[in-house]
């Protein structure tokens, strides 16, 4: 039975903050953070719970088998990343994704951002150094700066605030494109415009984008315009990591006394910080949100199982969504037993690869890098193994921008090492630009419809 929680009022404390947590910010001044708090509990909600419960429906789609999830954004947003612009060609980078996965993998696509309130990021190392100075690592912008000086990298509260201000600004305008217009389907050459002539991959996008509007005009001829076309579903989620921020956002639904947190419609909790006996996992557990576990190279069919055991003991498909992060060398080899194991148990999890974590490397030149080809042989391992076991490949999870960054290596557009310094902007780890995205669509589409 799933755990009811409206007794457990804020003011006596939720289970969850008696546990230890890791990766939490060491803020110096906490006076300044329970003012900073107080202020974002009287803040509204960024998202309406019914919207949560929506998205934990189409989730349980995917759990069975009859829709592929499509996460994708940035890997640290940042404050000065809330332009109209970033967010538009993030934005329009994810609905070309979700068309190509639709139209050639011939599926429903749950449409899903890594954004509104990705601000916060898990460290290796609580601590950075760089020409003989070592300062506390950034920890994201909702925590401290990302400038090298010992006072940007001193934890500030008043950066929680930031962070739902930039949440707010930005879950604002994608409501607008989503809903207003922007994401119509009959847009979808406008979405290539400024792409097309320059990239392999953003011509043959146009092939595909001509090919859907003749089925449109089709349609449109025999009287069938329906209304599904105008506007597009899309989610917010981010990795609820800084429980200070998300417990401040946890609210009780007038509708159904169950907690939500409303700082987003999704919220995942990390490799680093899924301990079973920890804070993450007891929050995940008590929030009716659709939750992400990952799970990386070493976790054990128990493990998978006791989350399971925590977060969806109903057993209700769309709950929880397993991200495996697994490396393309280990993901053939560490997966079966994991989908196996929790496939025998009855839980109907939804499996979704994350093909970015696992295998990132340091290149000569001290960036942070992946090859494509190890992102795409992930993907495929993961295929592999689900089609092997007659499960289901529920969708893909990845770090992209839909600016023409030079992060990650490969693509058809090719990009060398010696390339990466020439655009290399991410806060934190290194993300797909919009032509390799498309690439890696139009080749998880591929895969989807082989399966
Ligand atoms: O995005 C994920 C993590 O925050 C990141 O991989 C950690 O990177 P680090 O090893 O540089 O700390
Ligand atoms: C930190 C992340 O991933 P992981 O927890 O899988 O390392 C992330 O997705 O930003």
């Amino acid at each position: 039975m799933r755990v009811t929680v409206n007794a457990e009022t804020h003011a006596g404390g939720y289970t969850w903050q008696s546990l230890p947590a890791a990766q939490q910010p060491e803020w110096p001044d906490r006076a300044a953070l329970r003012d900073v708090i107080a202020e974002l509990e009287s803040y509204p909600p960024l998202v309406f719970a019914g919207e949560c419960d929506a998205l934990r429906n189409r989730l349980g789609a995917v759990a069975r088998g009859e829709a592929f999830l499509l996460q994708g954004g940035d890997c640290a947003e940042a404050f000065d990343g809330v332009g109209a612009d970033q967010i538009r060609n993030k934005l329009k980078t994810l609905l070309q994704m979700g068309a190509v996965l639709t139209y050639a993998g011939s599926v429903p696509v749950v449409k899903v951002g890594r954004i509104a309130g990705q601000y916060s990021k898990p460290r290796s190392k609580p601590t950075e150094t760089r020409d003989g100075v070592t300062l506390p690592t950034y920890r994201g912008d909702s925590v401290n700066g990302f400038e090298f000086t010992a006072e940007a990298r001193i934890p500030d509260p008043q950066r929680l605030k930031r962070m739902y201000q930039a949440s707010a600004s930005t879950l604002n305008l994608v409501r607008a494109f989503t809903t207003g217009g922007y994401a119509d389907l009959r847009q979808v050459h406008a979405w290539n415009q400024d792409f097309v002539k320059s990239s392999p991959s953003g011509q043959r996008y146009e092939v595909l984008a001509r090919e859907i509007d003749r089925a449109l005009s089709f349609m449109n001829a025999c009287g069938v315009d329906p209304e599904e076309f105008k506007t597009v579903e899309f989610f917010s989620s981010h990795e609820a990591l800084i429980l200070d921020y998300e417990t401040a956002l946890t609210r009780t639904d007038s509708r159904t006394g169950e907690l939500y947190d409303v700082s987003g419609h999704m919220v995942w909790i990390g490799e680093r910080t899924r301990q079973l006996d920890g804070a993450h996992i007891e929050f995940a557990s008590k929030i009716r949100n659709p939750v992400g576990v990952k799970l990386g190279p070493t976790t054990t069919p128990e493990e998978a199982l006791t989350l399971i055991e925590r977060i969806d003991p109903d057993r209700e498909p769309g709950r929880l969504t397993f991200i495996t992060r697994m490396g393309a060398d280990k993901v053939r080899d560490r997966l079966p037993d994991l989908v196996e194991k929790v496939t025998a148990s009855g839980a109907q999890v939804a499996w979704v690869c994350d093909p970015m974590h696992g295998n990132t490397f340091e290149a000569a030149s001290g960036h942070k890098t992946r090859r494509f080809d190890d992102v795409l042989d992930e993907v495929k391992g993961f295929f592999e193994v689900h089609k092997e076991l007659g499960t289901h490949p529920g969708g893909i999870h990845v770090e992209l921008t839909g600016d023409d960054v030079t992060e990650c290596v490969g693509g058809g557009d090719e990009i060398f090492v010696d390339d990466l310094h020439q655009r290399y902007e991410t806060a934190c780890d290194p993300r797909l630009n919009r032509s390799q995205s498309l690439d890696l669509a139009f080749l998880v589409a591929e895969m989807y419809r082989d399966q």
